[in-house]
C-alpha cells in the first residue's frame, strides 16, 4: 500500500461535504447532502450504553470511517441502522425515508447494504450461491413468476449472469462453484463485497474490510472500494486500520462509549488530540505507532452468535418468500 493519500478525483470528491464551510466543524455538523440521518439512536444492553448518538449525518457520495477504540459502538451502530439489531430510542433516514424498524432484508432493497464476515453456513456454499444470496430484488417478485416458471427461470438466468459478471470484476469467477469457506480471507472479503453489489445499493456498509486480509490483497479491496465511490455509491466503513483510512477515507466520524466525539476531514481529525486520547485510552497497552498505520488488525469483525443466528434466520425467510 502506498504512503500518500489518494489523489484520484472525480465528479463527486468536487461537491462540498459540509452545508456551511464558514461553520466550526464538530460532532453532528450538517452536510451539504446527507444520504442517512440518524437522530437520538440509543442502544443499551443491561446497564451498558452501548450506542448513544445525538446526530449524525453521513455525506452523500463520499467514503466515510467511523473510527472509535473497540466496544465504542460502532458495530452496533451498524447494526442498529440497518435493521440487525433495534434500538431503545432514535430515528433514522435514508435517502429522506424512515427506515428506525424496518427490518434488515427490506432495508437492503431501499439501496443500503452492509457486509459481515462470512458465517460458517455461508462458508458452505459455493460462491455463486453466496453471490445469488444477494439478489434481494428477486424477492419482489415472488408471486407472479411462481405462477410462471418461464419468467422465473429467465429472471435466475438474469441473476446468475449478473453474478459472474461481478465475479470476474473481482477476480473470483474461476472460483464460483468453490466452497466459499476455501476462499482466504481477502477474497471472502472481496466475495462479501461482490456479494453487497448483486442489490445495486446506493450506500455500502463495510464492517472491518481489512480485517483478517493479507496484504497481497489489501490494494485490490482498496480500489474496489475506491470503485465504489467513483461508481457514484456512498461508501460507509468502520475500520481500525488508520492506515486506510488515512488512504481513502473523505470524512472521518470517531465514537468513544457510544457517543460520536469527533469528525472531519481525515488529517484534521487525525491530528486532533482529544482523537489520540480516545484511542490511547482504550489502547494503552499499543504503540503510539500503531495509530498512524500499523494497528494490528483484529481477526474477530464481532458479529454475536445472536445476529449470525438472525441473518440466518432472515436468509431462510428470504428463500421460502423468493418459493425456493
Ligand atoms: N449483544 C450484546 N450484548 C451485550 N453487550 C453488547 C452486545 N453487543 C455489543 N455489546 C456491548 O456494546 C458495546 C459496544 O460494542 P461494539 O461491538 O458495538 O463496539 P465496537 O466499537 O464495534 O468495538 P470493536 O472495535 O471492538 O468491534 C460494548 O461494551 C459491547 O460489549
Amino acid at each position: 500500500m502506498s504512503d500518500q493519500t489518494t489523489t484520484q478525483t472525480t465528479a463527486t470528491d468536487a461537491a462540498p461535504i459540509v452545508a456551511d464551510p464558514a461553520a466550526p466543524i464538530g460532532p453532528g455538523v450538517r452536510k451539504a447532502d446527507p444520504i442517512l440521518v440518524a437522530d437520538g439512536v440509543m442502544r443499551q444492553f443491561g446497564g451498558n450504553v452501548a450506542v448513544d448518538v445525538e446526530h449524525v449525518e453521513i455525506p452523500r457520495g463520499k467514503i466515510t470511517a467511523l473510527i472509535g477504540p473497540n466496544g465504542a459502538g460502532k458495530t452496533t451502530f451498524f447494526n442498529l441502522l440497518t435493521g440487525f439489531d433495534r434500538p431503545n430510542a432514535g430515528t433514522w433516514t435514508f435517502d429522506g425515508s424512515d427506515l428506525a424498524g424496518v427490518p434488515s432484508y427490506k432495508v437492503a432493497r431501499r439501496g443500503m447494504v452492509r457486509t459481515f464476515q462470512l458465517t460458517k453456513s455461508l462458508g458452505l456454499l459455493s460462491v455463486l450461491e453466496n453471490m445469488r444470496l444477494g439478489a434481494t430484488k428477486q424477492l419482489g417478485e415472488r408471486f407472479l413468476p411462481s405462477l410462471m416458471p418461464f419468467l422465473w427461470s429467465k429472471r435466475e438466468a438474469e441473476i446468475t449472469e449478473k453474478a459472474m459478471e461481478l465475479l470476474a470484476r473481482f477476480k473470483l469467477d474461476t472460483k464460483a462453484p468453490d466452497y466459499a469457506a476455501s476462499l482466504s480471507g481477502g477474497q471472502r472479503k472481496l466475495l462479501e463485497m461482490a456479494r453487497a453489489l448483486m442489490s445495486d445499493p446506493t450506500l455500502v456498509m463495510l464492517d472491518e474490510p481489512m480485517a483478517g486480509v493479507n496484504p497481497a490483497l489489501t490494494q485490490s479491496l482498496l480500489g474496489h472500494i475506491l470503485g465504489l465511490k467513483e461508481n457514484g455509491m456512498t461508501v460507509l466503513f468502520v475500520e481500525h486500520d488508520m492506515h486506510m483510512v488515512q488512504t481513502i477515507a473523505d470524512w472521518v466520524i470517531v465514537m468513544a462509549e457510544g457517543k460520536v466525539v469527533a469528525e472531519g476531514y481525515p488529517r484534521e481529525v487525525m491530528s486532533d488530540q482529544a482523537v489520540i486520547d480516545a484511542y490511547l485510552g482504550a489502547h494503552h497497552d499499543t504503540d503510539l505507532g500503531t495509530l498512524t498505520g500499523q494497528l494490528a488488525i483484529a481477526e474477530d469483525v464481532g458479529v454475536s452468535d445472536e445476529l449470525i443466528e438472525q441473518i440466518e434466520e432472515e436468509l431462510e425467510e428470504e428463500d421460502q418468500e423468493a418459493g425456493k
